[in-house]
């Protein structure tokens, strides 16, 4: 049997860079996988259905959660977002490390059922930075805008609940600190002790 992969739940307030950071770490790293969400959001241009999230109607969210299929799930501004449960385990056990982007509720459950994984939250230098990078980024209108950022002051109050806090000044530096946080996941005792119990089991001297 392989080693257990990594869950690496990766969250922060909307606008921080979490998708800019994980795009520059999955640039020189390919053993991660990318666990795809699903939301009932509408697709933005540019967006592809499967590969940005998988976009569900409500319907159709509503009933994989009834029937079990979602690791976590939450409520965010008006739609649903949620990570596929069967993905992420059959990647686990494949001993491949899963990079899940995901806002704080549903990191929340993520930590009560993989309470294993690894929590990081990427946070902005300041609010006002946060604010001008939402803007900038010209996706949402004002009004969504001002909700992301209510929900952001609630997201950074609930930071004490991961494991690392790295800030998002500079994309390259950002990504930078996430790897190593990963590699150093890698050599925690907890994660390697298995083995070499099982080696000193087995030897005959
Ligand atoms: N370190 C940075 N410095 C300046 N701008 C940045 C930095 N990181 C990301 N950005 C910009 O901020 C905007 C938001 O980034 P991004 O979409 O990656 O955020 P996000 O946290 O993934 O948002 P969401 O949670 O809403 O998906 C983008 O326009 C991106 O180019
Ligand atoms: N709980 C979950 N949150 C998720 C998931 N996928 C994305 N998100 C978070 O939602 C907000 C808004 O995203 P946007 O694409 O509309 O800007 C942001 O914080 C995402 O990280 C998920 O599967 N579960």
């Amino acid at each position: 049997m392989p080693e257990r992969g990594l869950l690496i739940v990766f969250s922060g307030p909307s606008g921080v860079g979490k998708g800019t950071v994980r795009a520059k770490i999955f640039e020189q790293e390919n053993n991660f996988k990318y666990s795809v969400s699903m939301t009932t959001r509408k697709q933005r241009p540019g967006e592809v259905d499967g590969k940005d999230y998988y976009f569900r109607t409500r319907e159709e969210f509503e009933e994989l959660i009834r029937k079990g299929e979602m690791l976590e799930y939450a409520e965010y501004v008006g739609n649903y977002y949620g990570t596929p449960l069967t993905y992420v385990n059959q990647t686990l056990d494949e001993g491949k490390d899963i990079f899940l982007e995901i806002e704080v509720q549903g990191a929340l459950q993520v930590k009560q059922k993989k309470p294993d994984a690894v929590f990081v939250f990427l946070t902005p230098p300041d609010l006002e930075e946060l604010r001008e990078r939402l803007v900038g980024r010209g996706t949402d209108s004002n009004e969504v805008i001002a909700n992301r950022l209510a929900k952001a002051k609630e997201e950074i109050r609930l930071m004490s609940e991961y494991d690392y806090a790295v800030v998002n000044d500079e994309v390259e530096l950002a990504a930078e600190r996430v790897r190593m946080i990963i590699d150093a996941e890698h050599f925690r005792v907890d994660r390697v002790i298995g083995r070499y119990r099982k080696m000193v089991d087995d030897s005959d001297f």
